[in-house]
């Protein structure tokens, strides 16, 4: 199919009245983009609701289950920063604490290329309108085989522990929320560049819900996220139904992949 301005190959993907990411020069395109600089700006989020159209939010659904017998199920424990327990401070201490995390990962590579989602993703117009969104001049999609674009099914009693992501922000896409359970909690600016704000993280791990915010998740948000210094977790999954998300993955260079422990880890294999 020939892409044009008129009709873009994911025209039945992405509501673009509401959100006209294949317009971003108009001035409904230049307000979109806009926005979202100024919500991730104030709050370190900025959520699209409604925008992957019911339709395509179903196709997803239904994809993540006749998928599901090839999810790779990880369930393992880490620091909140991905990194080995520091022996050289006390317990409590945020460097020591470690948490649960445990979802079912179906790769990129399963993943037809007539997929709604898959389609979006591989799009050059949603690229340009994360990069023009985040601000950055150039944005490239991941060049991981199995990570660049994944659905998650997070299954009853999995989760996602409180954590830092290692890269400075995240694109997830909601498919299909659980019955309870399952929120996105995040409290947004806890640490900086330049300040670890250890006791705010303390605080934080030790029950302090003051700086937490819930991000609204409703089937078809997509939500760009600093998830780099806001602290974040997905509450255990409560009830029957699977959470089912996307994550789309973008880096400043052309050639990002994960490394071969961290694929083992999410997909029981490597691309290589
Ligand atoms: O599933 C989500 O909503 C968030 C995922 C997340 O925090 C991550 O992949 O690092
Ligand atoms: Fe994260």
């Amino acid at each position: 199919m020939t892409q044009t301005a008129s009709s873009p190959t994911y025209a039945d993907v992405v509501d673009l009245e509401r959100y006209p990411i294949h317009r971003l020069d108009s001035d409904a395109g230049q307000r979109l983009v806009d926005d979202c600089r100024a919500a991730l700006a104030k709050d370190g989020v900025c959520t699209l609701e409604g925008f992957i159209r019911p339709e395509a939010v179903q196709a997803m659904v239904e994809l993540a289950g006749r998928l599901g017998p090839k999810a790779w199920a990880s369930d393992q424990t880490h620091t909140i920063y991905f990194e080995p327990v520091d022996e050289s401070v006390p317990a409590e201490h945020p460097r020591a604490h470690q948490v649960r995390s445990a979802k079912h990962g179906i790769a990129y590579d399963y993943i037809p290329s007539d997929a709604p989602m898959r389609r979006l993703y591989e799009s050059d117009d949603l690229t340009a309108f994360i990069a023009a969104a985040l601000g950055r001049p150039v944005l490239y999609r991941s060049a991981d085989p199995l990570d660049a674009l994944q659905v998650t099914a997070f299954h009853p009693g999995e989760e996602l522990g409180w954590h830092f992501d290692n890269s400075e922000f995240s694109v997830t896409v909601m498919y299909q929320q659980a019955q309870e359970g399952g929120n996105f909690e995040y409290a947004p600016g806890l640490r900086s560049d330049s300040d670890e704000n250890y006791e705010g993280v303390q605080a934080v791990l030790q029950g302090d819900r003051s700086p937490l915010k819930v991000l609204p998740s409703a089937p078809g948000t997509m939500a760009f996220f600093r998830g780099e210094h806001a602290l974040h977790q997905v509450t255990p999954i409560q009830g029957d139904t699977p959470r089912i998300n996307s994550v789309l993955t973008y880096g400043e260079r052309p050639d990002m992949k994960l490394s071969d422990l961290t694929s083992e880890l999410f997909y029981g294999r490597t691309s290589s």
